[in-house]
């Protein structure tokens, strides 16, 4: 059917937007929840056969899709004629036509974007579409053929397929040269390419591809059949049925942000054996190994970009065609340091802000140019005159004539539209082949600077404006000069700060040349950033069951206390000194106020039937929870931690030294209702009272979290002058927690400059939940979302690299948006983790009383991420969750 308006507003109806959504075009198009986008889609159906209108009929591109996002968000972009990404002006126009309110609206804005663009809708259009294997694509699909339609466009279904393959028919439809327009022609040119180039070189070993259970293994196995034995394919993690399943604890994104191996992939990686995973939508590629020592080793966007540059720009001198083909490469600030010098000795190197459309445009300007982002998204572009001057070359010898063959034979195996996480894995696989590497000598043409990622959540991202590539800020004022200062003092410290352009964040990246340097400036800098920008949302986070965390896991802080296995301190036979547990309600009720509820008992936790018909009936979105050894005060339900005053909860690990020697100063410090408010015998319990006098208004319903990590400063401080006074030699073991329901923050501290703390750690990922039966659950991070964060004594769960150890003498705050800031507490008990001496901090102390596990801490410097079967049986859990 013409295009008409009419039709438009008639269909328009059966899509109508919802009331509440912004849309907003961003790096990768739309991207939300799945269930939030047929309107999207059905408009963009609409803007795609216009575009194709404007570009003389030439086709364009749809691809319904959230890539590596979690399965329940989708997505939808569109696809310029010669197969790249929608030009920025367009971007604009998806934007509006997205937001138009009512069917009317909408079609104004369409009859604006024709006028203002000029379009001729008397002429034919062409829309080629696809969807990954997300639940929700099919409707939106059908939602996007409703605007094809309504715009008289040729709509043309590549069904479920990968977003490379719809950049690809897009390219070979409109230019007839390209190659064959089907998804056999794109297979059989990139494997036909394949097949030559490495014929007459060694078999290659088999190679094990994690399909992300998503749209990547349907792709896979195609090529796997078509490249026959020249390359052998195991293929895992192939689900792409089971519902919650891609991307979940799997992928290419996976693997980059958590530094991991899926697990659902261990003990089927031989060491040294060659991995990869694809991602959602088979665009982003990321390589691993295990080493001989059983590390896992990651070979990112970084590494391929490496080893493929260095290849072409030995292949194109090999041809003859130095002077003649200049070879470049583009990275993004995200780069690691390393893999940028190694470059830049090399070949020029540009750097561009984030996003594939920046990459491809910088590569552009090369005769071949390499991209890749970190995160394993790239490919390589060779320009129409190289092109030419690749037809026309006469080599002089048969070797040159080889390598010409060769740089051939790569334009046909590469995706110039687009990074393709198939044909990237064929191209590296040629080079390696070539090289003779497997993933140990790939891995050692350089050595990644320890890098960290952190992200912060802030009032207005759009608060924070770049420079450079994104690489400075240029607003807020003077936090740039700040980050300036400040960077200096790491050896090897890069950093930079830039809001996020597909989440609503703000991300720190900083390395270093220490692990322990590179995390210390993220976290340092990510709390500027949140001290400058963060605000106080009243945002809750979302509850879970108590039995997830308290009876049910094997492993929870009130089933280990009694199960053998699991028991590192022997002093005692058995912890049977009590427990408590604290929680805040899910859904804020005024006639019950914003307390927390307190179930505290003398009897041991694990054998108490109220605990179990409790915890499988509660919901809450923050908790607290303590098993007690006694150190001081008596057996009593008065002595049970959490401690509660108004809607603040309070816990402590660790003991006050000689604290009868100052107790009496510290009470007379205390105003009198905070005097008479304590009822047990503690030195915990009177810390809390000290505590609650450092806080302006302890009555209050909610406060900042500057005002909590405030006052426990103020709190470790003044513990530390009556102690001082007192004439006290022994250090304290201070790992106070406290929080009014919305904010957290935490103490790892000591008394001491060279005794270590009692040990802390934390984990953080989007779900906790029961992998196996049994009880045995395990923190999963199916993106890089946080929407629980625990901290404990030990760590909580047999998979050890889950956790993260927060360092001595520092303070972590969690904010009420899930931020998790380290602070360092810089008194005279500070050594900074840079200085060699914090790590020849003395463990006897804390392990004397029971508060340090030697185990963990051998095999954390060791760097064994295998998990071990010992935890201490005193803990602190927190645990909150979106
Ligand atoms: C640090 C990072 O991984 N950033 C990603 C992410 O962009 P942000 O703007 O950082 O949200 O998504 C982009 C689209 O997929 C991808 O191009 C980019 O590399």
């Amino acid at each position: 059917m013409p295009f008409n308006l009419d039709n438009i507003a008639a269909l328009s109806n059966q899509h109508p937007k919802p009331t509440y959504y912004q849309y907003q075009y961003g790096t990768a198009g739309f991207r939300t929840l799945g269930d939030r986008l047929d309107s999207v889609v059905f408009r963009i159906g609409i803007l795609a056969a216009l575009r194709s209108m404007k570009h003389n009929s030439h086709a364009i591109g749809v691809m319904v899709t959230a890539s590596h996002n979690p399965e329940q968000d989708n997505g939808v972009k569109l696809i310029d004629p010669r197969g790249e990404m929608l030009e920025a002006s367009w971007e604009v126009h998806a934007t509006t036509i997205a937001n138009a309110r009512t069917t009317e609206e909408l079609v104004n804005v369409i009859q604006h974007i024709i006028d203002v663009v000029n379009i001729d809708t008397t002429r034919p259009a062409v829309v080629i579409y696809g969807r990954d294997t997300r639940p929700t694509g099919e409707s939106l699909v059908a939602a996007l053929q409703d605007g094809i339609r309504a715009a008289g466009a040729d709509g043309r279904d590549a069904g479920i397929t990968t977003t490379p393959i719809i950049h690809y028919l897009v390219r070979a439809t409109n230019s007839k040269d390209f190659g064959e327009p089907t998804e056999i022609g794109y297979y059989t040119k990139m494997t036909d390419a394949f097949k030559k180039l490495v014929a007459g070189r060694p078999k290659i070993s088999p190679l094990l591809v994690d399909c992300a259970n998503g749209v990547g293994y349907i792709a896979a196995d195609k090529v796997k059949k078509y490249l026959g034995d020249t390359l052998s394919l195991i293929l895992e993690n192939t689900s792409t049925a089971t519902a919650g399943a891609l991307n979940n604890s799997c992928g290419a994104d996976y693997v980059k942000t958590t530094q991991r191996l899926p697990p659902s992939l261990n003990g089927k990686l031989t060491p040294v054996q060659r991995g990869c995973s694809l991602d959602g939508d088979a665009d982003r590629l990321i390589y691993f190994y295990i080493d001989e020592k059983r590390q896992f080793r990651m070979l990112d966007g970084d590494k391929i970009a490496s080893l493929v540059a260095t290849f072409i720009v030995d292949l194109v001198r090999a041809a003859g065609l130095q002077g003649q083909i200049k070879v470049g490469t583009v990275q993004t600030a995200y780069a690691n340091g390393s893999s940028t010098k190694f470059l830049a000795q090399r070949l020029p190197v540009k750097c561009v802000p984030t996003g594939v459309k920046y990459l491809h445009h910088a590569a552009e300007s090369f005769d071949v140019g390499v991209y890749f982002e970190a995160n394993g998204h790239g490919t390589v572009l060779f320009s129409r005159n190289t092109q030419e001057t690749l037809e026309k070359h006469e080599p002089k010898t048969p070797a040159q004539q080889t390598a010409l063959n060769h740089i051939i034979n790569l334009t046909k195996l590469i995706n110039q539209t687009v990074g393709d996480a198939l044909s990237d894995m064929l191209l590296v696989e040629v080079v390696l082949a070539h090289r003779s590497y497997t993933g140990v000598e790939w891995d050692s043409l350089y050595t990644d600077l320890p890098n960290r990622l952190v992200k912060v959540v802030v009032n207005d991202r759009n608060a924070f404006v770049t420079t450079d590539a994104e690489r400075r800020l240029v607003s807020p004022p003077l936090l740039q000069q700040r980050i300036d200062e400040l960077v200096l003092k790491y050896d090897g410290g890069r950093t930079f700060v830039r809001p996020s352009g597909t989440e609503d964040v703000v991300r720190v990246y900083a390395e270093a040349s220490t692990r322990v340097q590179a995390d210390d400036l993220a976290y340092r800098i990510a709390g500027m950033v949140y001290d400058e920008a963060g605000g106080d949302s009243t945002r809750r986070t979302s509850p879970v069951q108590l039995s997830h965390l308290l009876t049910r896991p094997c492993h929870s802080i009130i089933n280990q206390a009694f199960d053998s296995r699991l028991r590192l301190d022997r002093r005692r036979p058995m912890n049977g000194d009590g427990f408590g547990v604290g929680w805040y309600d899910s859904v804020y009720d005024p006639e019950l106020g914003g307390q927390p509820c307190i179930f505290t008992s003398v009897t041991p936790a694990w054998n108490n039937a109220n605990l179990a018909r409790l915890a499988v009936k509660i919901k809450s979105p923050l908790v607290f929870a303590h098993v007690r050894a006694t150190t001081a005060g008596s057996l009593s339900l008065d002595n049970c931690h959490p401690f509660a005053y108004e809607n603040l909860m309070f816990m402590h690990n660790g003991n006050i030294a000689d604290f009868h020697l100052f107790k009496r100063r510290l009470q007379a410090d205390l105003p009198d209702h905070l005097f008479s408010f304590v009822q047990g015998n503690t030195d915990s319990e009177w810390s809390f009272a000290l505590f609650l006098s450092k806080v302006p208004d302890p009555n209050a319903r909610s406060f900042s979290p500057e005002i909590l990590r405030n006052a426990m400063l103020e709190t470790i401080a003044s513990l530390n002058q009556y102690a001082e006074d007192a004439g006290v030699t022994e250090p304290s073991l201070m790992n106070f927690c406290v929080t009014d329901g919305s904010s957290i923050v935490v103490s790892r501290y000591i008394s001491s400059r060279k005794d270590e703390a009692a040990s802390l750690w934390f984990s953080s990922g989007t779900e906790f939940n029961e992998y196996a039966e049994g009880g045995h659950y395990r923190m999963s991070k199916s993106d890089k979302r946080e929407n629980i964060i625990m901290i404990a004594s030990e760590p909580l769960t047999f998979e050890r690299a889950d956790w993260m150890e927060i360092k001595t003498n520092h303070l972590v705050v969690i904010t009420p948006k899930m931020n998790l800031l380290q602070i360092p507490i810089e008194d005279k008990y500070f050594v900074s983790p840079s200085d060699p001496a914090s790590l020849a901090r003395d463990t006897d102390f804390a392990e004397e009383k029971g508060l340090l596990n030697p185990l963990t801490r051998q095999s954390k410097l060791a760097h064994d991420a295998a998990a071990t079967a010992h935890e201490s049986p005193f803990k602190r859990q927190v645990t909150a969750e979106h």
